[in-house]
């Protein structure tokens, strides 16, 4: 298991909210993540003050636009130091290989780059609503093939997918894998899901986990009971 595999996924719409978890929180023990809501409501700021608290921080935003467009926005959320950050593996392999070109220029201080593949909260139904006759698992491998192609790190993807991923690209191709849900919580919008420990058994390197920790009555309680069963 990799080293502090758990990325509390941080929804709020109201930073005290937020940065009050946060200062409860050991950066030795997990790291974070922000997607388009925070940071859309309280921008770099927001990101500057986690990194000020010593969290990698995973910049959630999946870009999803023509290649340069792309290029130009990993670049700048290397400029704000971010450990992770994502573009939508749909986006195409030009535009993959246009942002991870732009992030040469930083060396050692890129952010890692994956790709997004079929949301967790996609089920093979929506994905024929779409017009993709194939299911989820397969179509997470074609975009998982085209963003190892264009080099990436790793690919966002379900737990469901990570053992066939794995085994299709190696240790080194991170899997990043939301719609984590310990037993008993509430399930909402993923459809794609699995348990902390089944998820780690299955190969996934980073584990997102969002609500079950962020709604808990206690929070601490809920991550520290996480941390628990992959140590079991
Ligand atoms: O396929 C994806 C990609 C990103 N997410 C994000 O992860 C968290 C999950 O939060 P939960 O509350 O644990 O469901 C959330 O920020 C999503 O935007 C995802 O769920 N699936």
């Amino acid at each position: 298991m990799i080293d502090k595999p758990i990325v509390v996924a941080l929804d709020y719409n109201d930073k005290n909210q937020a940065l009050s978890l946060i200062d409860k929180l050991d950066p030795a023990l997990c790291r974070l993540k922000i997607g388009k809501e925070m940071f859309t409501l309280f921008g770099p700021t927001l990101v500057k003050e986690i990194h000020d608290r010593d969290f990698d921080l995973f910049l959630d935003l999946k870009f999803h636009d023509i290649p340069n467009t792309v290029a130009k926005a990993v670049s700048a959320a290397a400029d704000l130091g971010v450990w992770m950050t994502n573009v939508h593996a749909s986006g195409g392999l030009a535009m993959m290989q246009a942002a991870k070109k732009a992030l040469a220029a930083y060396g050692n201080d890129a952010p890692l780059l994956i790709a997004v593949t079929v949301l967790t909260s996609m089920s093979d139904e929506d994905l024929t609503l779409l017009g993709i006759n194939i299911p989820a698992s397969a179509q997470v491998l074609r975009l998982a093939k085209l963003t190892h192609q264009a080099n990436l790190d790793g690919v966002v993807c379900s737990a469901q997918e990570a053992q066939l991923l794995k085994s299709t690209f190696g240790k080194q191709f991170n899997l990043v894998t939301p719609g984590i849900r310990p037993v008993g919580s509430d399930v909402g919008d993923q459809h794609r899901i699995m348990t902390p420990p089944k998820a780690i058994a299955a190969g996934s390197d980073y584990l997102v986990i969002g609500r079950p920790i962020t709604q808990a009555d206690d929070p601490l309680a809920a991550l520290s009971a996480i941390h628990q069963s992959l140590q079991a």
